[in-house]
């Protein structure tokens, strides 16, 4: 399998220590690989198949010899219930937009890579939070992580630009962005939503409908490293290494918006 003949660029010699840089690495590696796979003449559902597969197959391998002892959460492996009694867990979605990464050249896909520490946290998200992570754009040939935490600028629009799935746009938001007098931007990919607010694309992406743990674990990582505010819809804690991996919606906005969003939903619900 070409998988197999795929040569990582080697590891910076800190990540051996460092979570923050490993998972940068690894977005960037399996990043790199996705670009080969749609380089390959590919098209459509064979592309997407091949653009997960190729993806998971590198960080699974690379995640066994560079941190053996800890727990991995794929999207597209099989769930192993030892998550929950281990005290690090790689929550990953190895090609997040697989419908964007088939539509070439469209930039609105990544890998996300995330680490779940038990005890992490101040006790609000259960018994541990989110330590380390990557959000990968090969496309933008751009790696964000919470070793060097994007900074966010100032908001260049008067009016808010509110990032939306481009093919699942939740029926609410539209009662949202009348009200906060905002712009809809439909986008592939939670992690480019998300990071689309971090490089001030956008202004928040609000989402709700379906989701699981590996479409928003390394964005929201990410995105509270840059300042940003994250929630559930209902203003409780995002949660992540839970029994049920299904985390169906979110919010994620700069802070001064957070208070206005999550007012108009709790008035008029999802
Ligand atoms: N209603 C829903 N139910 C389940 N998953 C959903 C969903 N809406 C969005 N997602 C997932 O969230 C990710 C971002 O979606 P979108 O691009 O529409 O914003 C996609 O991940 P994958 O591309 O990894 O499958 C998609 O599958
Ligand atoms: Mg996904």
């Amino acid at each position: 399998m070409a998988a197999v003949t795929f040569d990582p660029t080697p590891a910076p010699p800190e990540a051996a220590t460092d979570d923050h840089l490993l998972a940068a690495w690894l977005a960037e590696q399996a990043g790199r690989r996705l670009l080969e796979v749609r380089s390959e003449g590919l098209e459509g559902r064979a592309l997407k198949d091949a653009g997960d597969q190729a993806a998971h197959e590198l960080l699974m391998r690379l995640l066994a010899e560079h941190r053996p002892g800890d727990a991995v959460l794929s999207e597209e492996g099989k769930d192993d219930k030892a998550r929950l009694q281990a005290d690090r867990v790689w929550i990953v979605d190895p090609l997040d937009g697989t419908r964007e990464f088939s539509e070439p050249p469209r930039d609105d896909w990544a890998v996300h890579v995330a680490l779940w520490q038990r005890g992490a946290g101040d006790g609000s998200t259960g018994d541990g939070d989110l330590v380390a992570a990557a959000v990968g754009q090969a496309a933008l040939g751009e790696t964000f992580h919470t070793g060097a935490p994007p900074v966010v600028p100032p908001s260049t629009s008067e009016a808010p630009r509110i990032a939306v799935s481009r093919s699942r746009p939740p029926e609410f938001v539209h009662g949202l962005a009348t009200e906060l007098d905002a712009q809809l931007v439909a986008m592939g990919s939670a992690g480019a939503k998300v990071i689309s607010v971090a490089r001030d694309v956008t202004d928040a992406y609000v989402h709700a409908g379906g989701q699981y743990e590996w479409d928003s674990a390394a964005p929201v990582a990410v995105a509270r490293a840059a300042g940003l505010f994250t929630s559930r819809v209902d203003g409780s804690p995002l949660r992540y290494n839970q029994d049920d991996v299904y985390l169906p919606d979110l919010v994620v906005c700069r802070p001064e918006l957070a208070d206005r969003i999550l007012a108009w939903i709790a008035e008029h619900g999802v």
